[in-house]
């Protein structure tokens, strides 16, 4: 008996990138989940460790990115074929190149040049709360993603000895909403009230020009509390979803704010509380 190796490929999946396109002030999103594939003449590394057939994975990495800024906004199809075609035609060891590319839709945030909402996402929710007595309502939505790709800046925070952020002046900033909303009464319209809770957290998502994830979510609360009288609290709870700026200047390319990885952990999680200073007591109603 002996053993041989069968099949086999390698590459860099779910690779996460998010091209900007900037027509002035109005920008587009195209947001992909790029898989890359390869395989050939690749016995070598698995029996003998000799890598020099090898295309390090982190270097397909690279090339989704480079491509994206390269390319821009081009159908996704487009895209896979142009880096199916390169990995094949620059790589002698490689025969065949699987490019897998799913895109995530985004719709324009009514009036916002450059603010994107996740499309499919949010779910209304609610938690009644009784005790025989007193009765609580709390409304609320979850999952509701949205995007920003430019009017935020994070600056002038603390830097200790294992501080190495550099200061942002202009960064995308995306987070997936959580939001609860304490009802002073115990009746009301709402259908109604939902609604225009929902778009007093998009109106201040879309209209603050944020200095942190923190100010923009007090912005958020405020606007509910101000939008929606019978409110008298706003629970928020914002992921920061990071997206960072690739560096495309090791591959000739100039990298403007156009091209990112979106990273999906670790992330930042701002929470708050924003509510009126004459807001009955919760008891209960949170937990
Ligand atoms: O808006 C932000 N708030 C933070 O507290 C923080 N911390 C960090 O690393 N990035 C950010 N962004």
């Amino acid at each position: 008996m002996s053993i041989v190796l069968g099949d086999n490929r390698y590459g860099k999946a779910e690779n996460r990138v998010v091209r900007i396109t900037k027509e002035g002030p109005v920008h587009q999103i195209k947001d992909l989940t790029v898989s890359v594939a390869l395989s050939g003449d690749l016995d070598a590394t698995h029996l003998t460790g000799d890598n020099s057939g090898v295309l390090p994975t982190d270097t397909m990495k690279n090339t989704c990115f480079a491509f994206a800024q390269r390319h821009g906004a081009v159908e996704i199809e487009d895209y896979a074929l142009l880096l199916a075609r390169h990995f094949v035609d620059s790589q002698p060891s490689i025969a065949h190149a699987r490019v897998a590319v799913a895109e995530h839709p985004w719709e324009r945030i009514a009036e916002g040049p450059h603010s994107f909402l996740r499309a499919g996402g949010g779910t209304r929710t609610c938690t009644v709360h009784y005790d025989g007595t007193a009765v609580w309502v709390v409304s609320g939505l979850k999952d509701l993603t949205v995007l920003n790709s430019t009017d935020s800046e994070f600056w002038g925070y603390v830097k200790d000895e294992y501080t190495t952020l550099v200061e942002a002046d202009d960064r995308i900033l995306a987070t997936e909403i959580h939001a609860q909303w304490r009802h002073t009464g115990e009746s009301g319209d709402w259908g109604k009230s939902y609604e225009r809770a929902k778009n007093a957290l998009l109106e201040a998502f879309v209209r603050t020009h944020s200095r942190s994830l923190q100010q923009t979510l007090f912005e958020m609360g405020t606007r509910v509390l101000e939008e929606v009288p019978e409110l008298c609290e706003v629970r928020l709870k914002l992921p920061n979803k990071h997206h960072f700026r690739y560096d495309t200047a090791p591959f000739g390319l100039d990298n403007p704010n156009e091209t990112f990885l979106a990273a999906d952990r670790p992330y930042g999680l701002i929470e708050g509380d924003v509510r009126r200073d004459d807001a009955p007591d919760a008891g209960p109603a949170w937990t």
